[in-house]
Formats: structure tokens, sequence, C-alpha cells
């Protein structure tokens, strides 16, 4: 299985890009990646994760901008797309930081509105609503297990996924470099502990002030790092065996002496 993690940049002055012109950039990026079989993009891309103040005015409707221009960019180029996430603002007003996975057909085939919001009292935690629903998404190979950012820090949410038969599991993210050391040890922590691959797609740049931390990595599950980012803007691309998962269950099944 070959997987493109597109490590976007997003910048306080926005590059002097805007969103219309960040999603067309982007969307040429993923038709860029045709023959991968499944294409990751970051946490909240078109504005930023730190953009607190502007969440409100940039959210969209599930079915919004974003979702189009990622709908045909998966279609176009004829891949699995989780396209991170989005502001989404529902129709009863309450905005979430919700996850979107096309089919190669662009189809949307699953949506993942983030559970543990970020920022304690105020930023995220304040203004999103949290999500209820734990979603794992059928691949041809594996069974996606979706998870976002800060939800990283949280094992129980990663053993729900497993639960449920996740075997890959996917992180967008906004990480700040600052706890860049956490980012790398938490991705790892995941996968040995699930023997599941971990795909975690950060963000590069610097946004609302916070340096991101780029560094999008590939883990297997054994806990290897099968590819790891730099600092900046680029696509990881990396080819992987999906049935290793099921190997390293059976090899070393710690899995099945969980007695909690
Ligand atoms: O947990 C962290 O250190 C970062 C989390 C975060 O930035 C987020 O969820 O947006």
């Amino acid at each position: 299985m070959r997987a493109s993690l597109i490590q976007i940049g997003v910048y306080d002055d926005e590059g002097g890009e805007s969103i219309d012109a960040r999603r067309e950039r982007v969307a040429a990026l993923v038709r860029e990646q045709a023959g991968a079989d499944l294409v990751v993009l970051p946490e909240l891309w078109t504005t930023g994760a730190f953009a607190y103040e502007s969440f409100g005015t940039q959210a969209e409707p599930l079915q919004g901008p974003t979702y189009d221009a990622m709908a045909k960019a998966a279609s176009d180029a004829g891949v699995w797309l989780h396209a991170g996430s989005i502001p989404e603002r529902d129709p009863d007003g309450l905005l979430y930081n919700t996850s979107l996975v096309f089919s190669p057909s662009g189809e949307l085939t699953a949506s993942y509105r983030k559970i543990h919001r970020f920022g304690f009292d105020k930023g995220e935690a304040v203004l999103m609503s949290a999500g209820t629903d734990v979603v794992t998404v059928r691949l041809p190979s594996t069974m996606l297990g979706l998870a976002t950012c800060y939800d990283l820090r949280f094992p129980e949410l990663f053993r729900r996924l497993v639960d449920d038969g996740a075997e890959t599991l996917v992180i967008p993210a906004g990480w700040p470099e600052r706890r860049r050391s956490h980012w790398t040890l938490l991705a790892r922590a995941r996968a040995v502990e699930n023997q599941s691959y971990v795909l975690a797609c950060g963000t590069a740049g610097t946004h609302a002030g916070v340096p991101q931390a780029g560094h999008s990595i590939v883990v297997d599950p054994w806990g290897e790092v099968l590819a790891e980012a730099g600092p900046d803007e680029e696509v990881l691309t990396v080819e992987f065996d999906p049935g290793k998962v099921g190997v390293t269950r059976d090899q070393f099944p710690a899995l099945k002496d969980r007695v909690l």
C-alpha cells in the first residue's frame, strides 16, 4: 500500500495565500498523488489549527467548498483521500473540528468530529463542540481508525478503534513545535500498544504565533519509524504492507492479554 502524507504549510500572513487559493493548491497536490492508495492531509489546513478567532467566520457546512474541492481531487486522482479536518458549522450553528474521508470515486465515506478538544478552558475547547462517535473506515486492504491531533494523547480512544477493527490509525494534526518530542513519542506508543500502523500528518509553518512541528510520521505495528518528514511543507510518501498488522498481532499477541 502506498500512502502520501501532504504536510501543508500554514502561515500567519497566510503566506499571501487566501483560503480559496490554498484549497486550489492543495487540490493540485492531491491530484499529483495519482497512483497512491491513500492520501492524507493535516488538521484544519484551510484556517490553521490555532486561528481560534477566525473559526466562527471561516467555518463551512460539511458539504461546503472544501468538501467539494476534495471530493473532486480524490476522484480526479483516483485515490482514497483523508482530507484532514475543516472547521464545520452544523445546521444548528455548532462548530466541530471535522475530518472527511473520500473514496477514489469522490464519495464521502466517513466523517469524524474530533472528540478531545484542545485548549483546556480556552481556544478550541470552548469554541468547538466535541464529537461523540468513534469512526473506522474500511479500505480494500486495511481498516482505518480516525483521530485528530490532541486525541493522540488519549489511548482509550485508540483501544476503542482497535476493538472496532482498526489496523491503520490516521491522525491529522496541527502539532506545535514546542511539544514535538511528545508527537513522535505518542505516535510510536499508539503504534506499539495497538500493534497498528500510525499515519500522523501535521502542518508546517507558523500559525497564530505558534510554530508548527511538521515532522509528519509513519510508524509500523512494531513501533519502527518508516518515514518522517522535515519541518517544512513536503509530501511524505511511504510504502507499507497492511498484512504486517496481523502478522505482528499473531507473533506477539499482547492485545489478547488485555484484562481491562
Ligand atoms: O496536544 C498537544 O500538544 C497539541 C494539540 C493540538 O495542538 C491540537 O489538538 O490542536
